[in-house]
């Protein structure tokens, strides 16, 4: 499959600052993929870059088969800023019948697109009155001209609601499904796990980790968690048992190495005439993530 974004050993530097040191990475068409990092790894130098808004210092970088910000990568390109702003006196078909004709493409589509993104109700009233989910939707309905092969999305649901949030996810999964590949950063792990394809992990400008959930958790080969609830009165039973375990929240907890699992289970299933319940808990993103990040030093 022709990748939509493909980048080889790229680099950049802010004076005595690597902001990005030897990043390779593609994103697929239909792929929805997640840049994580802490404050300051690199994650809008790389979007800059990817847009040609700054030029990399060294290494190749692929947009649709051009270079950045060329005619040909920026027609196929998308950027939604993290705190995308409007003209507040503007309504919202004012301004993506704007932002359509600065792109050369016929403004008569503006409803369509405000309508793509649940906002046509609000069409004609100004954006001075709108939310910030609303605010965002109208981001997403700029980024949406011209029918897009790349969405680079710069943390798109940070200060949206709980539901807000599942609806911008649910656009994304149906302009993925119609084969746009999006890139979007986020410091949401929860959130990103659930509804992204694959996690990139910058750590001070490397690209330390790249693959789904379940690659980068058997990569990190983080200890899994149990809970053991015990029947009444059996809970020095199964301490006696199971000597590493110790008493939180009313039941036992213990941890083991991914290649000890089925032997613990098997020690914990030994005792099931005791044993109330018993609950798996493996690594979470959280954990994952700061394994990654940590193992760069930071
Ligand atoms: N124009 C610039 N001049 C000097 N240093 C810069 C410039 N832009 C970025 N940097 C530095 O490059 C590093 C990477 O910054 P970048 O903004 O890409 O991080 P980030 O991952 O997007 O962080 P955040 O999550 O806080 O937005 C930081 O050390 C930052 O201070």
């Amino acid at each position: 499959m022709t990748s939509t974004l493909t980048i080889s050993h790229l680099t950049k530097a802010f004076g005595p600052v690597r902001a990005l040191s030897d990043v390779s990475l593609r994103v697929d068409p239909g792929e929805r993929v997640a840049l994580l990092g802490h404050n300051g790894a690199g994650k809008s130098t790389l979007m800059k870059v990817i847009l040609g808004l700054i030029a990399p210092d060294g290494g190749e970088i692929a947009v649709c088969g051009s270079a950045p910000g060329q005619a040909g990568a920026r027609a196929q390109v998308a950027y939604l800023p993290e705190n995308a702003t409007f003209h507040s006196a503007l309504t919202g078909v004012e301004q993506i019948s704007y932002y359509m004709r600065l792109r050369h493409v016929d403004p008569a589509g503006a409803m369509d697109l405000l309508d793509r993104v649940g906002l046509a109700f609000a069409a004609r009233r100004r954006i001075g009155t709108y939310s910030k989910g609303m605010r965002q939707r109208v981001g997403l309905a700029q980024a949406l001209i011209g029918h897009p092969n790349l969405l680079v999305l710069d943390e798109p649901t940070s200060g949206l609601d709980p539901v807000s949030r599942r609806d911008f996810y649910e656009l994304l999964d149906k302009l993925a499904a119609d084969g746009a590949a999006i890139l979007l950063s986020s410091h949401a792990l929860t959130e990103v796990e659930a509804r992204t394809d694959r996690l990139l992990i910058l750590s001070g400008g490397r690209l330390v980790a790249s693959g789904t959930l379940p690659e980068l958790r058997r990569e990190a080969a983080l200890p899994v968690a149990m809970h053991v609830t015990a029947l009444n009165g059996y809970e020095p039973d199964i301490l006696a048992a199971l000597p590493d375990a110790i008493r939180v929240n009313g039941g036992l907890h213990l941890t083991c190495a991914q290649d000890e699992k089925l032997a613990t289970l098997a020690r914990i299933s030994a005792l099931r005439s005791k044993v109330a319940d018993l609950d798996v808990i493996p690594p979470s993103l959280e954990d994952i993530y700061s394994y990654f990040s940590r193992r760069d030093g930071q």
